[in-house]
């Protein structure tokens, strides 16, 4: 029995991302040792810190920046994107605004997601069709938001390619029905500095973001250098913080993974507390399946785990609509 993780793996990808297409890109020695060390990372800690990521540190950086300035902004300003039902829940939440498990969450966001026309998953995407709306300042919000998702998505798929590997599955393990058309979501999130809160709120270590686990598949989270504020619990239900480390993401699995490899790999709970005297930044995109895949353990796994599947299928869509009924609970 391995040891409980006390820190969080880093990982270089970067042999992955150069083979990422080669016809024997498992047989690649470089490509084999990290698909090893994602294995081990999704199998003890559900999360690791990726670098050789291919995406420009000076492009994190100003998605960071340009996510300061927007939350910087008068209130007012903030609320020409306030986020409803009516928005297919895309948009500005101010402070306390999302809940997790009932509790107000000490932090202001805006949510993006994929694009879902009028009728396309059925009555399925209704609750979050639209498009997203984007601020009008910083001025280039929205087309440096866009480019960024566009990185995102293509890191995470080689990424996932090789949690197919190390899954013992092929690198297209996650292609076709499972997430051959990904969805993703993205949340610029604020977290107020502890000093701007009251007595009796800096009493209770206010939590910008109660215990939970994410959603979809990969998570790869651009946080704000120089403040400890992320938590990840291990199995023996310690907190284990997930220091910054400048020019990484840190990444994390999510339930959909959990159920794909038949509970191999645990969507980690994690929680996030800014007990700092400055305001936190970071940027989590979410790489998720398919919007109507319904995810099931794939057979590598459970022949893994004795011949039976420990979940039923779960329709992500569904998932990902409960989930979003409860952040934003009227
Ligand atoms: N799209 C994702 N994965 N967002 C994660 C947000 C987690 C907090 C949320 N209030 C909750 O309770 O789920
Ligand atoms: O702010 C962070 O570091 C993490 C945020 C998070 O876990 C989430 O939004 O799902
Ligand atoms: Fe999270």
């Amino acid at each position: 029995m391995a040891m409980d993780f006390k820190s969080i793996p880093l990982i270089d990808i970067s042999p992955l991302l150069e083979k990422w297409d080669h016809p024997n890109v498992a047989q690649d020695e470089g490509v084999a040792q990290v698909v090893r060390q994602l294995d081990q990372a999704c199998r003890h800690a559900g999360f690791f810190y990726v670098k050789g990521h291919g995406i420009p540190i000076s492009l994190m950086e100003e998605i960071k920046s340009v996510t300061r300035e927007y939350f910087h902004q008068p209130y007012e300003e903030k609320i020409k994107i306030k986020l409803s039902a009516a928005t297919g829940y895309r948009g500005y939440q101010r402070l306390r605004e999302n809940r997790t498990k009932g509790i107000p969450d000490m932090q202001e966001a805006i949510d993006f997601y994929r694009e879902v026309k009028h009728g396309m998953y059925g009555d399925l995407g209704e609750v979050i069709q639209g498009s997203n709306i984007w601020p009008s300042n910083p001025s280039k919000f929205k087309q440096v938001m866009e480019h960024y998702i566009d990185l995102c998505t293509d890191v995470s798929r080689k990424i996932m390619r090789g949690i197919g590997l190390a899954l013992g599955g092929s690198a297209d393990e996650m292609e076709g029905k499972i997430a051959g058309d990904p969805f993703w979501i993205l949340r610029t999130i604020g977290y107020p500095a502890s000093s701007i809160l009251d007595e009796h709120h800096k009493a209770d270590n206010v939590v910008g973001c109660g215990e939970h686990s994410d959603y979809g598949l990969l998570t790869l989270l651009n946080q704000d250098d120089d403040i400890v504020a992320l938590q990840v619990r291990n199995k023996s239900g310690e907190w284990i913080s997930a220091p910054p480390v400048p020019g990484t993401f840190v990444c994390n699995i999510g339930d959909m993974l959990k159920i794909l490899s038949n509970g191999i790999y645990e969507s980690t709970l994690h929680r996030v507390i800014n007990n700092t005297p400055r305001y936190r930044v970071c940027v989590a995109y979410f790489y998720e399946p398919n919007f109507d895949a319904t995810v099931e353990p794939l057979d590598v796994c459970s022949q893994k785990t004795g011949g039976t599947k420990s979940f039923e299928g779960a329709v992500y869509g569904k998932h990902l609509v409960s989930k979003v009924f409860n952040n934003f609970a009227m």
